[in-house]
């Protein structure tokens, strides 16, 4: 890869995801080059001198804990465990009582790189103690080799080690939309075609996304429900009804805020996050959620897990006779692509699980 200084080449990195590539990239250009990667050890020339990490565990990402994270054997022969993933579950798991200022002044900073539609992720660190290290390095073993439920025996020692970790701070990186994505989502709309987006990412991130991909427009008045029990979830859906009636008839006709149409209309956006889905999804409230999303123009749903993007298609196909079509890009979106009546898996770069998933 090219740089500004036509003497330095810089290696040609591939990673499991984009955001993984642009951190290696990011962390060469302040002087911390990946030289090899290997699934035993990492080295990193460090502004000039080339250092050798030992990997010792790796505990993969999976959308329960929202993060992922690497125990290392360091060059000064300490053991490290370090942690990446969303702020939200990390925020848990960091020790508050340390570098409070630091903590505070990332907090301001997510939500500055989010709401410019930056995808974050925050990174913790502790040292292990010996015997601490011990007792993991033989749980994580047994849970390695385990021949039943391996994958939650490895989620437990994971969550066993992920904990009281000093923050080291974020990152906000740009998640670029493929070509042709607002003129997709407009044109679906002008067809009539009611347009659901479904993401994992954070809040701020989805509705800065949402803004660039013409999903959202400003002259949309937005309804957003962030409940965190069921009782105040059932309040805010009742509440987004009366409100999204009031907010289409006064401009006359109700049936016309479905479409893009419907002069004096005004369109109603629903921003909803995946916390109040989980007391939404398979409860009754299904039912509200649904005659309230009926009245809105389009709806946005942030930090969704994969099996509830599933979910979310199954309440739609449940309760009309219309076709559901699915499109998605990662193994995150395999669910959804196999619930909806069409399933479409775009090949980009996350991978080709979207892909095979898919009607074709
Ligand atoms: N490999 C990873 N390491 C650490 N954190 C991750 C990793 N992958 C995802 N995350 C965090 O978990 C969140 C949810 O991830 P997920 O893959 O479900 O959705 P997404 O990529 O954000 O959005 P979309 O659904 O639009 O693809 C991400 O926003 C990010 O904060
Ligand atoms: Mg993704």
């Amino acid at each position: 890869m090219d740089t500004l200084d036509p003497n330095v080449k810089l290696v040609d990195y591939q990673g499991e995801s984009p955001d993984e590539q642009a951190l290696v990239y990011a962390a060469a250009a302040y002087g911390f080059m990946l030289i090899e990667r290997t699934s035993g050890h990492i080295v990193i020339d460090i502004q000039g001198e080339r250092q050798r990490f030992n990997v010792l565990g790796l505990h993969e990402f999976d959308s329960d804990r929202k993060r992922m994270s690497v125990i290392l054997g360091c060059p000064d022969k300490t053991f490290k465990v370090f942690v990446k993933g969303a702020d939200t579950t990390m925020f848990s798991v960091i020790d508050r009582r340390l570098n409070l200022d630091i903590i505070r002044a990332t907090e301001a900073h997510i939500h500055a790189y989010s709401s410019l539609g930056l995808r974050t992720l925050v990174v913790g660190m502790r040292e292990l103690s010996a015997s601490e290290f011990e007792q993991w390095h033989s749980s994580f073993e047994a849970a390695s080799t385990a021949l039943i439920g391996r994958a939650a025996l490895l989620r437990k020692v994971a969550g066993n080690i992920e904990n009281n970790l000093i923050i080291l701070g974020a990152s906000g990186i740009e998640d670029k939309l493929q070509q042709g994505v607002p003129e997709a989502i407009e044109s679906l709309r002008t067809a009539g075609i009611q347009v659901w987006v479904l993401t994992g990412d954070k809040q701020e991130t989805a509705i800065s996304i949402g803004y660039s991909s013409k999903l959202l427009t400003r002259k949309m008045t937005q309804i957003i429900i962030n409940s965190s029990s069921k009782d105040s979830c059932r309040r805010s859906l009742e509440d987004a009804v009366l409100m999204s009636k009031k907010l289409t008839m006064f401009s006359g006709d109700t049936h016309t805020a479905r479409g893009s149409s419907g002069d004096g209309v005004t369109p109603v956006a629903l921003i909803i996050d995946g916390s109040s889905l989980v007391y939404i999804l398979d409860s009754e409230l299904e039912e509200k959620l649904f005659d309230l999303a009926s009245n809105c123009s389009v709806v946005l749903c942030c930090r969704v897990a994969p099996l509830q993007k599933a979910g979310i298609i199954a309440l739609v196909k449940n309760r009309t006779a219309d076709m559901t079509l699915a499109i998605g890009d990662g193994a995150n979106d395999v669910s959804m692509i196999q619930m909806a009546d069409v399933g479409v898996g775009i090949s980009g770069q996350e991978g080709r699980q979207a892909v095979m998933a898919s009607d074709s």
